[in-house]
């Protein structure tokens, strides 16, 4: 049903560099994250922090800075009831991915040419399921039991996450120089299992990156979240004002983005970084399991928040999630067709691979205005939760990090892809994310 169109784009190989670029090895020099120590260190490292965030966030104090660690005994890490919650949540949401409905998009131009096609039905899918959930809480699942089962639950998409990447990595071997990402073939078994060998790699037409950034993991956060406030209602009788609040933030967010599905094809993630474990994990098990912090915190740390308070951040959310949405689009709007009414009277500069890059409008005000945006966001997402504890700004701290190791990723590609022009830019928009400070 999807396959490849090749057309005539500045930038994409001719048919003579494209039959050299099948032959030439494709060895990475450089190396991000850290290089190889990073590479081995981390996916030790950020699984064990799942499994410590969960425990802190549930513990009386609440402090990521407790001595001895809130560790919990071996038994509570398992349940036989994970696995199967794991895998039945997977194939629904595969199923639903593969349900011919809604429209095909292209995706970018790649090296050889050619453009892929991803199906535009996450938006299908993530209604299908809620209307599954509704049914399965009204015949009265207690989904508050999620509560009790979320620790066994990381183990398990722990698990499904080192196991994806494997398979990604053998299976990469089989793939032509073409389809190799540029970042992970290193020829450094950890380095290039972590960094993702093959950027788009597919089982016929299902496309296994595009599938995980969008769906099981960003759809799970919201059940997670859901779970959350079913098990406050539980415990106190009804949600907390502060609770609907990150439900409703957080939703919002998610439903954006499945909304927006087609604009995912332009991010970093999917045009450049090859799909292995730092993406596997990061879809699978990060985003829903240390994004929905705040909920699972304010499960055991009930608290009350003014009616001026709770306005301050609907509005300080508003704000961020304006700026984050309009410049996302107006981007997305200029990449696909730049003569479009919205964005042709923008000001722009030439590059020398025949794209240009904005200098007015959003793309004036900062380097990142979306960053800007989503970072007021997540502030907005951890104001509920008060301020006597760290543990639900941890998605701030670490989203702070990610976009900012994030910025100068893009910023090197930048330059090497535009050379002088983006050197312009740099002039023209000296800020990277906050006007004048940053
Ligand atoms: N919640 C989360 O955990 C995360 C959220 N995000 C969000 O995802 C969204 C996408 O982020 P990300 O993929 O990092 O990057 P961007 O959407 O900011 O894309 C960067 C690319 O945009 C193009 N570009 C940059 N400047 C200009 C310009 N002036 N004019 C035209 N094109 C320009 C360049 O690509 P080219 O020129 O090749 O088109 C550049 O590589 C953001 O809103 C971010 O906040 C990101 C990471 C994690
Ligand atoms: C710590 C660790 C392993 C990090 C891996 C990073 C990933 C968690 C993030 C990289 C880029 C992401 C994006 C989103 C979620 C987090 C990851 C996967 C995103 C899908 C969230 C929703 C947004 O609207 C978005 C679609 C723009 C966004 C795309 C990037």
């Amino acid at each position: 049903m999807f396959h490849n169109r090749r057309v005539d784009v500045p930038g994409a190989l001719s048919e003579t560099e494209m039959k050299l670029d099948k032959h030439r090895p494709t060895h990475t020099i450089e190396r991000e994250f850290g290089g190889t120590l990073g590479a081995t260190c981390i996916p030790v490292f950020l699984p064990l922090t799942v499994l410590y965030l969960l425990c802190v966030c549930r513990s009386p104090g609440a402090s990521l800075l407790q001595w001895p660690p809130p560790l919990p005994p071996t038994a509570q890490l398992w349940h036989p009831l994970a696995p199967t919650l794991l895998l039945g949540w997977l194939a629904l949401q595969t199923f639903l991915y593969l349900l011919p409905v809604g429209k095909v998009a292209e995706g970018m131009v790649l090296r050889d040419g050619s453009r892929l096609k991803y199906p535009i039905n996450g938006f299908h899918s993530f209604c299908v399921t809620a209307v599954l959930m509704a049914l399965a809480l009204w015949m009265g699942m207690p989904l508050g039991y999620l509560f009790e089962l979320l620790l066994p639950l990381a183990v398990c998409t722990v698990g499904v996450s080192f196991l994806l990447s494997l398979y990604l990595y053998i299976r990469s071997f089989w793939a032509p120089n073409n389809a190799l990402s540029l970042g992970g073939n290193t020829g450094n078994p950890l380095y290039d299992f972590f960094m993702g060998r093959e950027l788009n790699p597919r089982i016929g037409s299902f496309d296994l990156k595009y599938f995980c950034e969008l769906r099981p993991g960003l759809m799970g956060w919201v059940v997670i979240n859901l779970a959350m406030l079913m098990k406050e209602v539980e415990l106190r009788g009804s949600p907390s004002l502060a609770m609907l609040l990150v439900n409703g933030f957080q939703m919002l967010y998610v439903v954006d983005a499945l909304w927006n599905e087609e604009a995912v094809l332009t991010t970093m993630d999917i045009v450049h970084d090859g799909f292995g474990f730092m993406l596997a994990f990061g879809d699978l098990a990060w985003v829903p399991f240390t994004y929905s912090l705040q909920a699972n915190f304010l499960v055991v740390h009930p608290q009350s928040l003014s009616a001026a308070g709770a306005a301050a951040i609907i509005a300080l959310n508003g704000v961020g999630y304006y700026i984050f949405r309009r410049s996302n689009s107006q981007k997305n709007q200029f990449r696909r067709d730049p003569t479009h009414p919205s964005v042709a009277g923008l000001e722009t500069i030439a590059t020398a691979t025949g794209k240009r890059l904005l200098v007015s409008g959003w793309w004036g005000l900062v380097r990142h205005p979306n960053y800007l945006g989503d970072l007021l966001m997540a502030t907005a997402w951890s104001l509920p939760c008060g301020v006597t504890h760290l543990v639900p700004y941890f998605y701030v701290i670490y989203f702070t990090v990610l976009l900012i190791h994030r910025e100068a990723r893009d910023e090197r590609q930048c330059r090497a892809k535009y050379g002088l022009a983006w050197d312009t830019y740099c002039r023209r928009v000296p800020y990277r994310i906050i006007p004048y400070v940053y």
